[in-house]
């Protein structure tokens, strides 16, 4: 399956169209396996999704939550993704705490907590060391830099092949972060973006030649389904790129 690209006229209309895809795919990997496995993107544009989702009556026992991306930070700091999403959507629902798989800031190294994230899953999934466990759904966003998760321009992690986690830089400040391997290793993969300042960095991202290593969201070419929904601000010039 080629990527999805869907333009939607509204903000309301993105997160409307990202739930309903959430929904079918959840819906879809838990009568086919039982559970559903899906990481979290952070930053601000996925909140209003969270908050959608939180409204929902949903087999939340069988729903397994994780984070494609860190900030090097406490879960109670403000610019902790985790924290965003357990104040949206997890704190008001009940989700049991051990469906909840959030990437440790704790260690005072993230070297060692990228390692002891990634043991943990290959644990939960019982993939063996060098696998890739696959996903059923992985929200991403894209920074105006063409960063996804914490996938920066011109940084170490980017070529980072042998790991799950590896250790992003923003800025000089360390992340963790899914690594592009194992993102591409998902079932599905829905890209949610939006906004006028993200217009430059689509069209590289868009383009048929380019450089993965200024434009990081062009190394994600996942086995599964690939959905790009954006907004229109965000995506006008590219209605009819398929
Ligand atoms: O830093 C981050 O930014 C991206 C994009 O965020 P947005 O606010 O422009 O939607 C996000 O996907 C990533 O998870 C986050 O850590």
């Amino acid at each position: 399956m080629g990527k999805q690209v869907e333009v939607l006229p509204t903000m309301a209309g993105l997160i409307e169209r990202a739930l309903e895809l959430v929904l079918a795919q959840m819906q879809s990997s838990i009568s086919l396996s039982g559970r559903c496995t899906i990481a979290l993107s952070g930053g601000s544009t996925p909140k209003p999704l969270y908050e959608a989702i939180a409204n929902l009556d949903l087999p939340w026992e069988k729903i397994h939550v994780f984070w494609g991306d860190e900030r090097y930070v406490p879960p109670d700091h403000p610019d902790s993704n985790q924290g965003m999403a357990r104040r949206a959507w997890l704190d008001k629902v009940n989700i049991p705490a051990a469906n909840i798989h959030p990437m440790p800031t704790d260690a005072g190294d993230p070297a060692v907590d990228a390692s002891k994230h990634e043991a943990e899953l290959s644990e939960f999934f019982k993939t063996p060391p060098g696998e890739f466990p696959a996903l059923d759904i992985i929200l991403l966003g894209m920074g105006d830099d063409g960063h996804t998760a914490s996938l920066f321009p011109h940084t170490e992690a980017l070529g980072v092949s042998d790991r799950l986690i590896a250790v992003g830089n923003k800025d000089g400040q360390p992340r963790l972060t899914f690594t592009a391997p194992l993102i591409n290793s998902a079932r599905c993969v829905i890209f949610v973006v939006a906004g006028a300042n993200k217009r430059p960095a689509l069209a590289q991202i868009f383009a048929p030649q380019g450089d993965e290593m200024t434009y990081p969201s062009r190394l994600i070419q996942p086995v599964g389904e690939l959905w790009w929904l954006l907004d229109e601000s965000a995506g006008q010039e590219l209605k009819f790129v398929g």
